[in-house]
């Protein structure tokens, strides 16, 4: 029977959530095995509140009976285990390939320190292989998109089989193909600049800590010093 890496990786990180914590709960199908586990823990009488980034996993927390709070309701999370499409030695991630990414990015920022994890597919040494998901205002949306294209990247707008894409808050995804990013840091400062792009996918400075399930059943764990 073959390894489920996504899950090694998600319990692993799911060891750090202790009694009284407050909890992001990130996306996606390697979160979605972190959330599993808490579940499981929180039936067992682990005590914590979480606040979702989707309302994918909101109803998976939900349905497990793992206490929701919104993130109105506190001040500050202490910590933060979710997914990435590419994570780099810096700690340096490219996330929205589950289309959450504006709300990861404020639960992880508000949160004292965030985990990834990710199977070993996930780690590279340059990120921009993964498209690189940009959240946009429909208004003007072709103006963005075209803006984007300037940066140096082949830009397709995400779509949902006929319709356009929307995500939790309204907006569209576009996804943008830079093959390399030589400077995450550069051109995070350059999306900030356009106009109609409310977020993107780059996490520079966010994680703390990357669990990484390997095919061979080991664990990777890197460490990174984050600046927020
Ligand atoms: O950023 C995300 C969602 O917006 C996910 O964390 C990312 O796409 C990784 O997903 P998966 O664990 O399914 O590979």
């Amino acid at each position: 029977m073959s390894i489920n890496v996504k899950q090694l990786a998600a319990e692993k990180a799911v060891e750090y959530v202790k009694d009284g914590m407050r909890v992001g709960l990130g996306t996606g199908s390697t979160a979605y095995w972190a959330i599993r586990k808490l579940g499981e823990r929180v039936s067992e009488g682990l005590q914590i509140t979480a606040v979702a980034t989707s309302q994918a996993s909101e109803d998976q927390a939900r349905e497990l009976g793992i206490p929701l709070v919104a993130f109105s309701d506190v001040d500050s999370l202490d910590l933060t285990i979710d997914g990435a499409d590419e994570l780099d030695g810096a700690l340096q991630l490219i996330k929205g390939g589950g289309g959450a990414l504006l709300r990861e990015k404020i639960v992880a920022m508000g949160s004292a320190r965030m985990i990834v994890v990710a199977d070993e597919s996930k780690a590279v040494t340059t990120l921009g292989k993964f498209p690189l998901p940009v959240e946009i205002v429909p208004f003007a949306w072709e103006w963005t998109v075209a803006a984007l294209a300037k940066l140096g990247c082949k830009t397709e707008l995400r779509r949902s089989g006929e319709d356009l894409y929307k995500t939790d808050n309204g907006n569209y995804i576009a996804d943008c193909r830079f093959e390399a990013i030589e400077s995450a840091a550069e051109l995070a400062l350059a999306l900030q600049r356009i106009p109609g792009v409310v977020e993107h996918g780059l996490f520079i400075g966010i994680a703390d800590l990357a669990i990484i399930g390997k095919k061979d059943g080991t664990i990777e764990i890197i460490e990174g010093g984050q600046d927020r």
